[in-house]
């Protein structure tokens, strides 16, 4: 069973603690109160960033005692996998089933993250490359430390793997960790410091902090004794998170309007059934679902006939009830939102042959045609279950239409072409290409990050410790001890 209205504190450099201003959460399926969290203000922050101080100056947190709290977690978060999956129902708004995946890949990062944090090193650098320039004897190697403060700010979509993907690196790298989550989904993120406290992690090497982004976001972007930076987020926040912070370390996970191609040598119906999934789960709000198919003119009729079958198969409605596959959107205000770009594409001469219809939060899976560059349903992220479905004649031209785009996250490709599945990654525009798969998939020990305004540098264990960790060059001259 769910606790109601629970009050949270801040979880502050190992301690709990209550403020005066409480911050509500509401089941977003049924609108009623689930949880409230305490805010933070300046004296939190402060509060939270000198501990991580203190713990990052005195506290030896060798790798074998981090590989022993990130295992901890793994084991921790599976014995709890049912109430996360219930909180992140009710607090996002998250299919049961699609939350319990999402507490399966939350623990899965703990484990990649556990057998990382014991395998850092540096490497040896050849000294004696070039005969005619006198290296001299040296040894030259690298080393690799931990960066420091790690500042991990996160959107409501994935209230617990998305905190986990910055959380779990930033400790197998030997960080301190401030989160600063989405505030209408914190539950999930604070949650998560009960098991950190559990999982015996020494104080001050996390910190949850609950608040607007436009206080306490831009407060810790201007707090220099933050090193780096990792948001996962809108694109608006990212630039403004990349010219506030100079010239400190950042990863900006973004958004897209991903796109997939269903070739004429596919097989039709799997595509179909992988794409209607994949187009409205979560209602479309994870950043690499699929809101552009290209379909070759060929295969036009079959595929329309299957992907609107299989979408008319999903099951819309309450999130806590396992058989739903779409839930209710993060607000009505959101739903509202996407009504209106709808409608506007279809005064500008788009299709809908689906959908368009809105129940206050919940919006229908809709499925357009006729929709064109110049309409924010293509150009812009909808973040909502709309997708819109083109047709192309050539693989040159299916190429552009996904690459016209401001965005680059992931793209999808449907194919039985050995020779196009290897030679289309070079030509499209995105940070990951899945073959016969939708722009959607995402496991969690991939390097995973976008290109354009989708964002930049990559997440998914070891590539987010890389960029978590400072790499010292070390040359000895050997010619010196003789
Ligand atoms: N590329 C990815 O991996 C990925 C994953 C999930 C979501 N997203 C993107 O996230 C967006 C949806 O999530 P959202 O609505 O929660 O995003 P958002 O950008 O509105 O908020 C994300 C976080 O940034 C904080 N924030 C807002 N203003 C800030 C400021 N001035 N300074 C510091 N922090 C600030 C928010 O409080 C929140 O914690 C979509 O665009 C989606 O594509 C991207
Ligand atoms: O919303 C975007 C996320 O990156 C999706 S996932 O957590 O990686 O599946």
């Amino acid at each position: 069973m769910l606790a109601q209205k629970t009050i949270k504190p801040l979880f502050i450099g190992g301690e709990w603690v209550e403020t005066s201003e409480l911050h509500p959460i509401y089941n977003k399926y049924t609108g009623e109160l689930f949880a409230q969290v305490s805010k933070a203000g300046e004296a939190e922050k402060n509060a939270a960033l000198e501990a991580a101080e203190r713990a990052f100056r005195q506290s030896d947190f060798a790798p074998a005692q981090r590989f022993q709290v990130l295992m901890k977690m793994y084991h921790l978060l599976l014995d709890h996998l049912e109430e996360f999956a219930e909180a992140i129902a009710a607090e996002g708004g998250k299919p049961i089933v699609d939350a319990r995946t999402e507490v399966n890949r939350s623990a899965l990062i703990f484990l990649l993250s556990a057998e990382e944090a014991i395998k850092i090193t540096g490497e040896m650098i050849p000294a004696q490359v070039a005969p005619n320039l006198n290296i001299g004897k040296r040894l030259i190697y690298t080393i690799k430390k931990p960066i420091g403060l790690v500042c991990a700010i996160t959107p409501f979509n994935f209230p617990l793997n998305l905190v986990v993907h910055k959380v779990a690196p930033a400790l197998a790298a030997g960080n301190p960790v401030i989160i600063k989550p989405a505030s209408d989904t914190a539950y999930s993120a604070l949650k998560l410091c009960e098991l950190l406290e559990k999982a015996g992690l020494p104080k001050g090497f996390a910190s949850c902090l609950v608040g607007s982004g436009s206080t306490l976001g831009d407060q810790l972007l201007t707090d220099q004794r933050i090193h780096k930076y990792t948001f996962t987020g809108s694109p608006e926040v990212g630039k403004h998170i990349h010219r506030t912070i100079g010239m400190r370390r950042v990863t900006l996970e973004l958004g897209s309007n991903s796109a997939t191609i269903v070739h004429q040598d596919a097989d039709v119906e799997t595509a179909a059934a992988k794409l209607a999934r994949m187009s409205f789960a979560h209602a479309g709000q994870i950043c690499i679902s699929v809101q552009r198919i290209y379909v070759h003119k060929e295969i036009e009729q079959t595929f329309m006939e299957a992907f609107l079958r299989y979408t008319a198969s999903l099951k819309v409605g309450d999130p806590l009830d396992p058989s739903t596959i779409v839930g209710p959107m993060i607000s009505e205000k959101e739903a509202i939102r996407i009504e209106g770009w709808v409608n506007e594409a279809v005064e500008q001469g788009a299709k809908i042959w689906t959908g368009g219809r809105r129940e206050n939060n919940v919006y229908y899976p809709t499925v357009l045609t006729g929709a064109t560059k110049g309409m924010k349903v293509v150009d812009e992220e909808v973040f909502a279950p709309v997708v819109s479905i083109a047709t192309y004649e050539t693989i040159e031209e299916a190429v552009r239409l996904v690459n016209d785009s401001k965005y680059g996250l992931q793209a999808g490709v449907f194919t039985q072409s050995v020779s196009l599945a290897h030679t289309i990654p070079y030509l499209l525009e995105v940070g990951g290409v899945m073959i016969n798969d939708t722009s959607s998939f995402r496991a969690d020990q991939m390097p995973y990050g976008g290109v354009k305004e989708s964002g930049m540098g990559k997440e998914g264990p070891a590539f987010a410790i890389e960029e978590m960790l400072e790499t010292v060059t070390v040359a000895v001259n050997l010619e010196e001890q003789l």
